[in-house]
């Protein structure tokens, strides 16, 4: 130890050592107030060296070493930089890095969200730190409301979601029987939610919460051009789907008609008491029913009178069920019943709600004042454009028939169904297959017969007559002149009598085979299927645009929901005993506070009169901005005026989020 003279701070003009020198140990230090007799005029108190020889000596040295490091020296312990949360829900100590960045130490303070209270109002105004200092290209880190309570140690890291948009934990799975939860933000908390898109796969952006970009921006829209319907389906869409849904429930308080076997509230579907009995050579009657088996509605074609002599007649149904065509009315059951007071076939089909036949469609009967009972065309012209989409829609389903062994046997006006715009599908299959199972026909003759019909019909609808085919020559004759010669041509190929010379139904370049079939006819009008196909798939398009349209309208249900769940929920406080009254307001305080004035400036805004502002579009917009979690900031006033709250669609949605799962919490352990 080099050896120094120490100068002894303190008034040392007064000659008066500071009774605790600091800096250098004073026991180390030679006293500057020793005179040149060896003398300090304070040696009993004062701390320094008086014996030059001291200085060197080691004992003395060690001495002080020793009494440096006694037993009153306090222990050593290193201190923390920080607490880190690790998985299993424990905080463990990090020692702190030796050589600290100046930069760290310019960064703003880091403060855990999870350590942020769920029940105290979290400062509005100033911005959360966390989000100045993380790098903008990556995805913001935010500690999952860190609850120890939560934390299972045996889920893995694997179920953590870094992408969680919804700021909530994800709750533990493994181990329980977690209840479907149809309002939970946080898909990966539902075990076994299929239903619930992304369940179990990793999201790599949050986006699936963004307002979905195709179709209709209806904020690009000017104020007087928003409609409410700009925001869901097309009005005469949704008015068929209610009219639909609604008359598929209807039943007859006081109906007389009875159960058949699993099928009850049965409902005529039958418009008119008179019975065209040429075709089945049976009185029939169409009901609507429901079956207790599976809830769902049919519809039950009844033969009155019908005797069944042959039980393999009844059997003939059976392959029919195995048909899956979309333009075949679909057969699921066949039975007979005395049920009302006769000998019946009941055939079970689909039910299809609002539909009528083609007759029904195209031939409607006029008042008899006016045109003395005789039918009259609905329209004078049908496009051509809807005869080829017929032609191609019946061409497919006689293809689906005919390639099982099948024939429709009953192409007729009256038994083809209109089930949408355009859309038909052949009804009342399989009946002629019981009824006259014993004289059946050569299947080859009956399918052939099926293309017949199929020009008959289409014959018929472009005249505007049923009885078009009584006089074809006539009719080809109106074919002519008011439609294109590919049609006149199809409709010449089908109504001759097969087999038919080596031409084609429509191009002379087609197919040379002389036999009559489905096969030829459809490879004969490729071109019009292709057109028809295309036709469809725009409006499947369509279809699927709406169904986008509604899908934003679900996210917003969902989120009324929850703020409903939420807002004014005076008599529920989780911090009380559940059997007493609480003592405060859940859903008054805390970051429910801000979800109340929230709900308070999207529904009742007022204009510069106090008088209430009602725009569709405003709430519309305000709720898919607190469904995205934008980081766009708005001023929520108190209801008493005093005080502004600056608050962040994200914020509100966190808040929302953790207030909701606190209910869903609070529910499950009741
Ligand atoms: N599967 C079905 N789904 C819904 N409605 C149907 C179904 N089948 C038939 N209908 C309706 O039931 C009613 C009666 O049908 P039906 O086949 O008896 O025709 P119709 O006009 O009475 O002919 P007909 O005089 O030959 O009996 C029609 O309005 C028809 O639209």
């Amino acid at each position: 130890m080099a050896t120094t003279y120490g100068t002894p701070s303190g008034d040392s003009r007064r000659g008066v050592p500071s009774p605790r020198p600091k800096g250098r140990d004073a026991k180390s230090t030679f006293c500057r107030n020793v005179t040149i007799y060896g003398h300090c005029r304070y040696e009993n108190t004062c701390p320094y060296v008086h014996d030059p020889s001291k200085l060197n000596n080691p004992q003395i040295q060690n001495e002080n070493i020793k009494k440096r490091f006694n037993a009153d020296t306090p222990s050593f312990s290193p201190s923390f930089a920080t607490l880190q949360p690790v998985t299993n829900g424990s905080l463990t100590p990090t020692p702190r890095s030796a050589a600290i960045s100046p930069k760290a130490a310019n960064a703003a303070i880091f403060t855990p969200k999870s350590q942020r209270s769920n029940t105290t109002t979290p400062s509005l105004h100033v911005k959360e730190p966390v989000t100045e200092w993380a790098p903008q290209e990556f995805p913001e880190f935010v500690p999952q409301s860190f609850d120890a309570q939560l934390v299972d140690p045996s889920v893995s890291t694997l179920n953590y979601d870094p992408f969680n948009a919804s700021g909530l934990p994800a709750l533990p799975s493994s181990g329980h029987q977690a209840s479907l939860n149809p309002y939970a933000q946080d898909a990966t908390a539902l075990a076994g939610a299929a239903f619930y898109q992304n369940a179990n796969t990793f999201q790599t952006s949050p986006a699936y919460h963004l307002y979905w970009p195709i179709g209709p921006q209806p904020t690009n829209l000017l104020a007087y051009q928003r409609t409410a319907h700009d925001f869901f389906i097309p009005e005469s869409l949704r008015e068929d789907l209610q009219k639909k849904s609604e008359i598929t429930r209807q039943i007859l308080p006081n109906s007389t008609l009875p159960t058949l076997e699993q099928y009850h509230s049965l409902v005529c579907l039958d418009t008119s008491q008179q019975k065209n009995q040429s075709l089945f050579g049976y009185q029939s009657w169409v009901y609507k029913a429901v079956s207790s088996k599976d809830g769902n509605t049919y519809a039950l074609r009844r033969l009155e009178g019908f005797r069944l002599t042959n039980e393999n007649a009844i059997r003939t149904v059976q392959p029919w069920k195995r048909v899956y065509n979309g333009s075949v009315v679909t057969i699921h059951d066949a039975f007979t019943t005395r049920a009302f007071g006769d000998s019946s076939l009941i055939i079970v089909t689909d039910y299809h709600p609002c539909s009528k036949s083609l007759a029904e469609e195209h031939f409607k009967a006029v008042p008899a004042a006016r045109f003395h009972g005789a039918r009259q065309a609905a329209s004078s012209h049908i496009p051509e454009q809807v005869l080829w989409g017929y032609i191609v829609q019946i061409a497919s389903a006689l293809k689906a028939i005919h390639s099982i062994g099948l024939a429709a046997r009953l192409i007729t006006p009256s038994k083809i169904l209109i089930t949408s715009k355009n859309r038909i599908r052949i009804n009342a299959c399989a009946v002629l297959d019981v009824v006259q199972y014993d004289s059946a026909r050569p299947l080859a003759d009956l399918q052939v017969e099926d293309l017949t019909q199929l020009g008959r019909l289409i014959l018929s609808i472009a005249n505007n007559n049923p009885n078009a085919h009584h006089n074809m020559q006539k009719s080809l004759d109106h074919i002519t002149r008011s439609y294109t010669s590919r049609l006149k041509d199809c409709l010449h190929w089908l109504l001759s009598p097969s087999p038919l010379p080596p031409s084609t139904p429509t191009s002379p370049t087609a197919s040379a085979s002389p036999s009559k079939d489905i096969d030829s006819f459809l490879s004969g009008i490729t071109d019009q299927v292709a057109a028809v196909l295309d036709t469809t798939l725009h409006a499947e398009d369509t279809l699927f645009s709406t169904l986008g349209r509604e899908l934003e309208s679900s996210r917003l249900v969902r989120l009324l929901i929850k703020l409903n769940m939420i807002n004014e929920r005076p008599e529920w406080d989780p911090s009380s005993n559940p059997h007493t009254p609480a003592s405060s307001a859940w859903s008054e305080t805390g970051e429910r506070y801000y979800l109340k004035l929230f709900r308070d400036y999207v529904f009742h805004q007022v204009d510069a009169n106090g008088n209430p502002a009602v725009d569709l579009a405003f709430v519309i917009d305000r709720l898919n901005r607190l469904d995205a979690g934008s980081e766009e900031r708005i001023s929520l006033v108190s209801r008493d005026e005093q005080n502004v709250l600056v608050v962040s669609f994200r914020e509100v949605k966190r808040g929302l989020e953790s207030a909701f799962n606190e209910l869903v919490k609070a529910g499950r352990a009741r």
